[in-house]
Protein backbone atom coordinates (compact mmCIF):
# COMPACT_ATOMS: atom_id res chain seq x y z
CA UNK A 1 0.00 0.00 0.00
CA UNK A 2 1.72 3.58 -0.76
CA UNK A 3 2.43 6.06 2.08
CA UNK A 4 1.74 8.78 0.84
CA UNK A 5 0.89 11.97 2.83
CA UNK A 6 -0.22 15.06 0.12
CA UNK A 7 -2.64 15.49 -2.20
CA UNK A 8 0.14 16.48 -4.79
CA UNK A 9 0.99 12.83 -4.67
CA UNK A 10 -0.77 9.96 -6.04
CA UNK A 11 -2.72 8.29 -3.03
CA UNK A 12 -5.21 9.67 -1.12
CA UNK A 13 -7.24 6.64 -0.31
CA UNK A 14 -5.90 3.35 -0.38
CA UNK A 15 -7.85 0.28 0.94
CA UNK A 16 -6.11 -3.62 0.66
CA UNK A 17 -9.49 -5.96 0.78
CA UNK A 18 -11.03 -4.37 3.47
CA UNK A 19 -14.05 -6.39 4.90
CA UNK A 20 -16.88 -5.29 7.12
CA UNK A 21 -19.48 -7.32 8.47
CA UNK A 22 -22.15 -7.21 10.48
CA UNK A 23 -23.98 -10.33 12.19
CA UNK A 24 -26.71 -10.29 9.34
CA UNK A 25 -24.89 -8.66 6.26
CA UNK A 26 -21.08 -8.35 5.09
CA UNK A 27 -21.07 -4.52 4.00
CA UNK A 28 -18.14 -4.62 2.42
CA UNK A 29 -16.64 -7.21 0.90
CA UNK A 30 -12.02 -7.34 0.13
CA UNK A 31 -12.45 -4.23 -1.09
CA UNK A 32 -9.15 -2.72 -2.70
CA UNK A 33 -9.21 0.44 -4.49
CA UNK A 34 -6.85 3.66 -4.65
CA UNK A 35 -8.34 6.75 -4.92
CA UNK A 36 -5.52 10.15 -6.09
CA UNK A 37 -6.49 13.45 -5.81
CA UNK A 38 -9.52 15.39 -7.33
CA UNK A 39 -13.42 14.82 -7.17
CA UNK A 40 -13.78 11.16 -6.71
CA UNK A 41 -17.29 9.42 -6.99
CA UNK A 42 -18.34 6.53 -5.10
CA UNK A 43 -21.75 5.28 -6.58
CA UNK A 44 -23.35 2.10 -5.74
CA UNK A 45 -26.98 1.50 -4.87
CA UNK A 46 -28.88 1.99 -1.47
CA UNK A 47 -26.95 -0.71 1.32
CA UNK A 48 -24.34 -0.88 -1.28
CA UNK A 49 -21.54 -0.20 1.60
CA UNK A 50 -20.32 3.72 0.72
CA UNK A 51 -21.40 4.84 4.29
CA UNK A 52 -20.22 2.03 5.64
CA UNK A 53 -16.53 3.00 3.93
CA UNK A 54 -16.87 6.19 5.04
CA UNK A 55 -16.67 5.67 8.92
CA UNK A 56 -14.07 3.22 8.74
CA UNK A 57 -11.76 5.76 6.58
CA UNK A 58 -12.45 8.03 9.53
CA UNK A 59 -11.39 5.53 11.98
CA UNK A 60 -15.20 5.85 13.73
CA UNK A 61 -15.87 1.65 12.72
CA UNK A 62 -13.12 -0.84 12.87
CA UNK A 63 -12.96 -3.09 9.89
CA UNK A 64 -13.47 -6.72 10.25
CA UNK A 65 -9.96 -7.70 7.67
CA UNK A 66 -8.13 -6.01 5.70
CA UNK A 67 -6.25 -2.32 5.68
CA UNK A 68 -6.65 1.64 4.34
CA UNK A 69 -4.70 4.29 4.64
CA UNK A 70 -6.08 7.93 4.13
CA UNK A 71 -3.52 10.67 3.37
CA UNK A 72 -1.02 7.47 4.23
CA UNK A 73 -2.20 7.20 7.81
CA UNK A 74 -3.56 4.16 9.06
CA UNK A 75 -7.26 3.96 9.86
CA UNK A 76 -6.76 1.23 12.66
CA UNK A 77 -4.20 3.83 14.40
CA UNK A 78 -4.59 7.13 13.32
CA UNK A 79 -8.18 7.80 13.21
CA UNK A 80 -7.42 11.87 15.42
CA UNK A 81 -5.01 12.33 12.80
CA UNK A 82 -7.45 11.50 9.75
CA UNK A 83 -10.23 13.99 11.17
CA UNK A 84 -8.12 16.82 11.66
CA UNK A 85 -7.30 16.57 8.27
CA UNK A 86 -10.71 15.39 6.47
CA UNK A 87 -13.69 17.16 6.63
CA UNK A 88 -17.15 15.00 6.58
CA UNK A 89 -20.62 15.58 5.57
CA UNK A 90 -23.17 13.09 6.73
CA UNK A 91 -25.75 11.59 5.15
CA UNK A 92 -28.49 11.91 7.54
CA UNK A 93 -30.02 15.54 8.95
CA UNK A 94 -28.25 16.22 11.83
CA UNK A 95 -28.17 20.07 12.26
CA UNK A 96 -29.58 21.68 15.65
CA UNK A 97 -32.95 23.64 14.65
CA UNK A 98 -32.13 26.44 17.09
CA UNK A 99 -28.76 27.47 16.22
CA UNK A 100 -28.27 29.61 13.49
CA UNK A 101 -25.62 28.57 10.89
CA UNK A 102 -23.18 31.29 11.87
CA UNK A 103 -23.35 29.46 15.58
CA UNK A 104 -23.23 25.93 14.24
CA UNK A 105 -20.40 26.15 12.15
CA UNK A 106 -18.20 28.26 14.20
CA UNK A 107 -18.89 25.78 17.09
CA UNK A 108 -17.76 23.28 14.79
CA UNK A 109 -14.26 24.96 13.68
CA UNK A 110 -13.65 25.79 17.54
CA UNK A 111 -14.23 21.84 18.03
CA UNK A 112 -11.63 20.93 15.38
CA UNK A 113 -8.90 23.36 17.40
CA UNK A 114 -9.19 26.65 15.43
CA UNK A 115 -8.59 29.91 17.68
CA UNK A 116 -12.13 32.05 18.57
CA UNK A 117 -11.39 34.84 15.67
CA UNK A 118 -10.02 32.11 12.92
CA UNK A 119 -13.28 30.40 13.64
CA UNK A 120 -15.31 33.03 12.96
CA UNK A 121 -13.53 34.25 9.72
CA UNK A 122 -13.26 30.44 8.36
CA UNK A 123 -16.68 30.45 9.36
CA UNK A 124 -17.72 34.31 7.42
CA UNK A 125 -16.15 32.75 3.95
CA UNK A 126 -17.40 29.52 3.87
CA UNK A 127 -20.92 30.43 4.50
CA UNK A 128 -20.23 32.84 1.72
CA UNK A 129 -18.51 30.15 -0.60
CA UNK A 130 -21.51 27.74 -0.03
CA UNK A 131 -24.24 30.51 -0.38
CA UNK A 132 -25.43 31.00 2.65
CA UNK A 133 -24.26 34.29 3.52
CA UNK A 134 -27.62 36.27 3.63
CA UNK A 135 -28.86 33.94 5.74
CA UNK A 136 -26.50 33.05 8.38
CA UNK A 137 -27.59 34.15 11.01
CA UNK A 138 -31.38 32.75 10.93
CA UNK A 139 -32.10 29.68 13.06
CA UNK A 140 -31.49 26.56 10.98
CA UNK A 141 -35.03 24.93 11.81
CA UNK A 142 -36.59 27.63 9.64
CA UNK A 143 -34.25 26.40 6.38
CA UNK A 144 -35.04 24.47 3.14
CA UNK A 145 -33.35 21.02 2.47
CA UNK A 146 -31.02 22.95 -0.08
CA UNK A 147 -30.04 25.44 2.46
CA UNK A 148 -29.00 22.29 5.41
CA UNK A 149 -27.00 20.82 2.93
CA UNK A 150 -25.36 23.47 2.25
CA UNK A 151 -24.46 24.20 6.47
CA UNK A 152 -23.21 20.31 6.47
CA UNK A 153 -21.25 21.37 3.30
CA UNK A 154 -19.88 24.15 5.42
CA UNK A 155 -18.78 22.60 8.61
CA UNK A 156 -17.05 20.00 6.40
CA UNK A 157 -15.14 22.17 5.17
CA UNK A 158 -14.73 25.05 7.84
CA UNK A 159 -11.22 23.67 8.65
CA UNK A 160 -9.92 23.66 5.99
CA UNK A 161 -9.09 19.75 5.53
CA UNK A 162 -6.99 18.67 2.81
CA UNK A 163 -9.97 15.84 1.90
CA UNK A 164 -14.00 16.04 2.51
CA UNK A 165 -16.14 13.14 2.42
CA UNK A 166 -19.65 13.88 1.00
CA UNK A 167 -22.25 11.88 1.86
CA UNK A 168 -25.54 11.62 -0.57
CA UNK A 169 -25.03 15.41 -0.28
CA UNK A 170 -27.32 15.92 -3.46
CA UNK A 171 -30.37 13.73 -1.33
CA UNK A 172 -33.44 15.47 -1.09
CA UNK A 173 -32.63 18.23 -3.42
CA UNK A 174 -34.76 19.10 -6.51
CA UNK A 175 -33.12 19.69 -9.72
CA UNK A 176 -31.85 23.08 -9.69
CA UNK A 177 -30.73 22.55 -6.02
CA UNK A 178 -28.36 19.86 -6.72
CA UNK A 179 -26.85 21.04 -10.18
CA UNK A 180 -26.17 24.14 -7.82
CA UNK A 181 -24.21 21.13 -5.46
CA UNK A 182 -22.65 19.73 -8.25
CA UNK A 183 -21.07 23.21 -9.12
CA UNK A 184 -19.83 23.62 -5.28
CA UNK A 185 -18.02 20.30 -4.84
CA UNK A 186 -16.30 20.95 -8.18
CA UNK A 187 -15.25 23.89 -7.30
CA UNK A 188 -13.92 22.51 -3.33
CA UNK A 189 -11.20 20.91 -5.57
CA UNK A 190 -10.97 23.65 -8.34
CA UNK A 191 -10.44 26.53 -6.07
CA UNK A 192 -9.20 25.14 -3.00
CA UNK A 193 -7.03 22.33 -3.85
CA UNK A 194 -9.41 20.21 -1.79
CA UNK A 195 -9.80 16.63 -2.97
CA UNK A 196 -13.72 15.54 -2.67
CA UNK A 197 -14.77 11.57 -2.07
CA UNK A 198 -18.41 12.14 -2.82
CA UNK A 199 -21.07 9.67 -2.83
CA UNK A 200 -24.58 9.11 -4.83
CA UNK A 201 -26.74 6.40 -5.72
CA UNK A 202 -27.40 8.47 -8.92
CA UNK A 203 -24.77 8.21 -11.47
CA UNK A 204 -25.61 10.75 -14.34
CA UNK A 205 -24.32 13.46 -11.92
CA UNK A 206 -21.11 12.11 -11.26
CA UNK A 207 -20.01 11.66 -15.06
CA UNK A 208 -20.21 15.60 -14.79
CA UNK A 209 -19.03 16.06 -11.59
CA UNK A 210 -16.07 13.41 -10.91
CA UNK A 211 -12.19 12.91 -12.32
CA UNK A 212 -12.92 9.81 -10.87
CA UNK A 213 -15.13 6.99 -10.47
CA UNK A 214 -15.22 3.99 -8.26
CA UNK A 215 -18.28 1.76 -8.34
CA UNK A 216 -19.17 -0.95 -5.52
CA UNK A 217 -21.86 -3.29 -5.23
CA UNK A 218 -23.12 -5.19 -2.41
CA UNK A 219 -20.10 -4.51 -0.73
CA UNK A 220 -17.54 -5.52 -3.51
CA UNK A 221 -15.35 -3.23 -5.87
CA UNK A 222 -17.05 -3.16 -9.33
CA UNK A 223 -15.12 -0.83 -11.34
CA UNK A 224 -12.67 1.80 -10.56
CA UNK A 225 -11.50 4.31 -13.88
CA UNK A 226 -11.48 7.85 -14.48
CA UNK A 227 -14.76 9.44 -15.62
CA UNK A 228 -13.02 10.00 -19.13
CA UNK A 229 -12.69 6.22 -19.45
CA UNK A 230 -15.79 5.52 -18.70
CA UNK A 231 -17.32 8.00 -20.82
CA UNK A 232 -14.41 7.65 -24.16
CA UNK A 233 -14.98 7.65 -26.97
CA UNK A 234 -15.77 4.20 -28.96
CA UNK A 235 -14.74 3.07 -32.14
CA UNK A 236 -18.65 2.24 -32.76
CA UNK A 237 -19.73 4.44 -35.71
CA UNK A 238 -23.19 5.34 -36.14
CA UNK A 239 -24.63 6.44 -39.10
CA UNK A 240 -27.79 7.68 -40.80
CA UNK A 241 -28.79 8.19 -44.13
CA UNK A 242 -31.97 9.61 -45.93
CA UNK A 243 -34.42 7.31 -48.53
CA UNK A 244 -34.44 8.37 -52.06
CA UNK A 245 -37.34 7.15 -54.89
CA UNK A 246 -34.47 4.74 -56.52
CA UNK A 247 -33.59 3.82 -52.73
CA UNK A 248 -36.89 3.91 -50.54
CA UNK A 249 -35.24 2.16 -47.60
CA UNK A 250 -32.11 4.20 -48.10
CA UNK A 251 -30.52 2.39 -44.03
CA UNK A 252 -31.10 -1.19 -46.11
CA UNK A 253 -29.50 0.21 -49.75
CA UNK A 254 -26.38 1.01 -47.15
CA UNK A 255 -26.20 -2.16 -45.71
CA UNK A 256 -26.01 -4.58 -48.51
CA UNK A 257 -23.21 -1.89 -50.41
CA UNK A 258 -21.43 -2.33 -46.94
CA UNK A 259 -21.74 -6.25 -46.82
CA UNK A 260 -20.68 -6.25 -50.48
CA UNK A 261 -17.51 -4.43 -49.69
CA UNK A 262 -17.23 -6.90 -46.81
CA UNK A 263 -18.02 -4.64 -43.90
CA UNK A 264 -20.61 -6.09 -41.33
CA UNK A 265 -22.86 -4.25 -39.02
CA UNK A 266 -22.80 -4.32 -35.60
CA UNK A 267 -26.49 -5.44 -34.07
CA UNK A 268 -29.18 -2.61 -33.00
CA UNK A 269 -29.68 0.63 -32.97
CA UNK A 270 -28.21 0.98 -29.44
CA UNK A 271 -31.35 2.61 -27.86
CA UNK A 272 -30.42 6.20 -30.10
CA UNK A 273 -33.10 8.07 -31.24
CA UNK A 274 -34.14 6.57 -34.71
CA UNK A 275 -32.68 3.06 -33.73
CA UNK A 276 -34.38 1.66 -36.36
CA UNK A 277 -32.76 3.87 -39.29
CA UNK A 278 -29.24 3.76 -37.19
CA UNK A 279 -26.71 1.22 -38.44
CA UNK A 280 -23.74 0.72 -36.54
CA UNK A 281 -20.40 -0.60 -36.93
CA UNK A 282 -16.95 -0.65 -35.93
CA UNK A 283 -14.72 1.96 -37.62
CA UNK A 284 -11.08 0.35 -38.43
CA UNK A 285 -9.66 3.80 -39.14
CA UNK A 286 -9.95 6.85 -41.29
CA UNK A 287 -10.61 4.43 -44.04
CA UNK A 288 -13.79 3.31 -42.42
CA UNK A 289 -15.41 6.92 -42.65
CA UNK A 290 -13.96 7.45 -46.16
CA UNK A 291 -15.56 4.01 -47.62
CA UNK A 292 -18.88 5.29 -45.85
CA UNK A 293 -19.26 8.65 -47.55
CA UNK A 294 -18.45 7.25 -50.66
CA UNK A 295 -20.97 4.40 -50.21
CA UNK A 296 -23.89 6.43 -49.44
CA UNK A 297 -22.45 9.26 -52.24
CA UNK A 298 -22.66 6.49 -55.01
CA UNK A 299 -26.22 5.31 -53.81
CA UNK A 300 -27.33 9.05 -54.42
CA UNK A 301 -28.38 9.01 -50.58
CA UNK A 302 -27.80 11.90 -48.39
CA UNK A 303 -25.72 11.31 -44.92
CA UNK A 304 -27.76 12.46 -41.86
CA UNK A 305 -25.04 11.65 -39.83
CA UNK A 306 -22.29 10.00 -38.46
CA UNK A 307 -20.73 9.97 -35.40
CA UNK A 308 -18.89 7.85 -32.75
CA UNK A 309 -20.48 6.73 -29.93
CA UNK A 310 -19.64 7.37 -26.42
CA UNK A 311 -20.15 5.15 -23.44
CA UNK A 312 -22.26 6.47 -20.49
CA UNK A 313 -21.32 5.25 -16.85
CA UNK A 314 -24.39 3.14 -16.85
CA UNK A 315 -23.47 0.79 -19.00
CA UNK A 316 -21.28 -0.53 -16.00
CA UNK A 317 -23.96 -2.14 -14.73
CA UNK A 318 -25.52 -3.55 -17.34
CA UNK A 319 -21.90 -5.17 -18.20
CA UNK A 320 -22.42 -6.53 -14.52
CA UNK A 321 -23.25 -9.91 -14.28
CA UNK A 322 -25.47 -9.24 -11.34
CA UNK A 323 -27.81 -7.14 -13.36
CA UNK A 324 -30.70 -8.60 -12.16
CA UNK A 325 -30.66 -6.63 -8.81
CA UNK A 326 -33.75 -4.30 -8.54
CA UNK A 327 -32.44 -1.69 -6.46
CA UNK A 328 -29.27 -1.29 -8.31
CA UNK A 329 -31.60 -1.23 -11.04
CA UNK A 330 -33.40 2.27 -10.20
CA UNK A 331 -30.56 3.85 -9.49
CA UNK A 332 -29.21 3.47 -12.85
CA UNK A 333 -32.82 4.55 -13.98
CA UNK A 334 -32.79 7.64 -11.77
CA UNK A 335 -29.25 8.39 -12.69
CA UNK A 336 -30.01 10.07 -16.25
N1 LIG B 1 -24.45 -0.75 12.20
C1 LIG B 1 -24.92 -1.66 11.36
N2 LIG B 1 -25.39 -2.85 11.80
C2 LIG B 1 -25.85 -3.79 10.93
N3 LIG B 1 -25.89 -3.63 9.60
C3 LIG B 1 -25.44 -2.46 9.09
C4 LIG B 1 -24.93 -1.41 9.95
N4 LIG B 1 -24.55 -0.37 9.16
C5 LIG B 1 -24.82 -0.73 7.88
N5 LIG B 1 -25.34 -1.99 7.84
C6 LIG B 1 -25.72 -2.74 6.63
O1 LIG B 1 -24.59 -2.77 5.78
C7 LIG B 1 -25.00 -2.62 4.43
C8 LIG B 1 -24.29 -1.41 3.82
O2 LIG B 1 -24.84 -0.23 4.40
P1 LIG B 1 -24.30 1.23 4.04
O3 LIG B 1 -25.07 2.21 4.89
O4 LIG B 1 -22.84 1.26 4.10
O5 LIG B 1 -24.76 1.36 2.53
P2 LIG B 1 -24.79 2.64 1.60
O6 LIG B 1 -24.19 2.23 0.31
O7 LIG B 1 -24.18 3.82 2.29
O8 LIG B 1 -26.33 2.89 1.41
P3 LIG B 1 -27.22 4.14 1.86
O9 LIG B 1 -27.03 5.15 0.81
O10 LIG B 1 -28.60 3.57 1.90
O11 LIG B 1 -26.72 4.57 3.22
C9 LIG B 1 -26.51 -2.50 4.43
O12 LIG B 1 -27.04 -3.76 4.17
C10 LIG B 1 -26.81 -2.05 5.85
O13 LIG B 1 -28.09 -2.50 6.24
Amino acid sequence: MAQVTTVDDVTVIATESLSKRFPRVTALDRLSVDVGPGVTGLVGANGAGKSTLIKILLGLSPATEGRAEVLGLDVATKGGDIRERVGYMPEHDCLPPDVSATEFVVHMARMSGLPPTAARERTADTLRHVGLYEERYRPIGGYSTGMKQRVKLAQALVHDPQLVFLDEPTNGLDPVGRDEMLGLIRRIYTDFGISVLVTSHLLGELERTCDHVVVVDGGKLLRSSSTTDFTQTTTTLAIEVTDTDEHPDGTRAVREALHARGVDLLEGGGGLPGAGHVLLLTAQGEETYDLVRDVVADLGLGLVRMEQRRHHISEVFTDSDAQQDTQRKEAVGHGG
